[in-house]
């Protein structure tokens, strides 16, 4: 776990305005990391390309081991990856962090539980060359009420919108939110994201790493969806949902040919085994009508998807698969 105490006392403070730099927030291209040995190496992160624009809010979106952490802990420069280039507004990840450019808030830690919540963030203050004022912080983390509460006294939703706090010290431009609502109640999560949204209306660029497909579809302009280290769909809330509406056609077909189906557009993919073909698609009477009109199909049936369906068919079969082994080795690193 890190929390925003171990990253570096930043010499400057950015605000969060209008990039004028034309600097990418995140550019990162290419990366791999492994972990373990010999048939017991993990592939982590397996080539991922990233570049995040200032301004835009993005979920990180994958089940458990999908490496989401992985790629958080070098967008930190708490790990360096193996392979591949990273540079934060430019940067590499440690300068940009020493910057100030780059805030985190992780799951827990980081929190003394004798200390009130302003006596926590005040302590914090205190280990940045500049920062913004603690009560405007506590404002906008949404706990300002809760000042002189002890830290142990708060609950667990809390706790966040304190880590929240501490991490605006140094007005980032960047701000990393490791799975922040797990274990929060519907409330908490509630109230974090409230602070969250009202925050990101100025400008600032946000990453996120989450599980809960509504928290993605809620709040990110952007989702990238993760599974086994790699990324497997990019785009809007809207453009991933497009993605979940559409529908597999079945049927047993001795004679269809797998590459014309393949070539029908809507076609996401095709599986043909035993003289049956299972057909994703986004235009399901386009295949209906091949395989019905030019093959001896039988047994047809169209299914729909719902959001949840798509997520466990973009990222299904996590488990089996979370210890790749090794493939021929990466090539060097670039970024750092
Ligand atoms: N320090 C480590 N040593 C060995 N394996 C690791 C280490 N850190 C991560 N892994 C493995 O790398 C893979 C990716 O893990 P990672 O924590 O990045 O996934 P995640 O998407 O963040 O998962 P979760 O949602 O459960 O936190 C998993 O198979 C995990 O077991």
């Amino acid at each position: 776990m890190t929390n925003p105490l171990t990253l570096a006392a930043p010499t400057t403070s950015r605000g969060v305005g209008p990039d004028r730099t034309g600097l990418l927030a995140v550019d990162a291209t290419g990366l791999h990391k492994s972990f373990g040995a010999g048939s017991r190496r993990v592939r982590a992160v397996n080539g991922v390309d990233l570049q995040i624009r200032p301004g835009e809010v993005v979920a990180f979106l994958g089940p458990n081991g999908a490496g989401k952490t992985t790629t958080i802990d070098m967008l930190l420069g708490l790990s360096k990856p193996d392979a591949g280039s990273l540079t934060i507004f430019g940067r590499s990840p440690r300068a940009a962090i020493a910057h100030g450019l780059v805030s985190a808030v992780m799951q827990a830690g980081g929190l003394l539980k004798d200390l009130t919540v302003r006596e926590t963030v005040a302590v914090t203050a205190s280990l940045f060359a500049q920062s913004q004022p603690v009560d405007e912080v506590l404002e906008r983390a949404g706990i300002l009420d809760l000042a002189g509460r002890r830290v142990e006294k708060c609950s667990g939703g809390q706790q966040q919108r304190l880590r929240f706090a501490m991490a605006l010290l140094s007005d980032p431009g960047l701000l990393i939110l490791d799975e922040p609502t797990t274990g929060m109640d519907v409330e908490g999560r509630r109230d974090f994201w409230q602070a969250i949204r009202a925050d990101t209306a100025r400008g600032r660029t946000v990453i996120f790493a989450t599980h809960y497909l509504e928290e993605a579809d809620a709040y990110a302009d952007r989702i990238v969806l993760v599974r086994r280290g790699e990324i497997v769909a990019d785009g809007t809330a809207a453009e991933i949902k497009n993605l979940a509406s559409g529908r597999t056609v079945t049927a047993t077909a001795g004679n269809a040919d797998a590459a014309t189906l393949a070539a029908i557009p809507g076609v996401d993919s095709v599986e043909s085994r035993a003289g049956k073909v299972r057909v994703r698609t986004k235009d399901s009477d386009a295949v209906a009508r091949y395989l019905l009109t030019a093959t001896d199909a039988v047994d047809l049936e169209i299914t729909s998807h719902n959001l949840e369906d798509a997520f466990v068919a973009l990222t299904g079969d996590q488990d089996e698969t979370d210890e790749t082994p090794e493939a021929p080795e990466a090539p060097e690193t670039t970024g750092k």
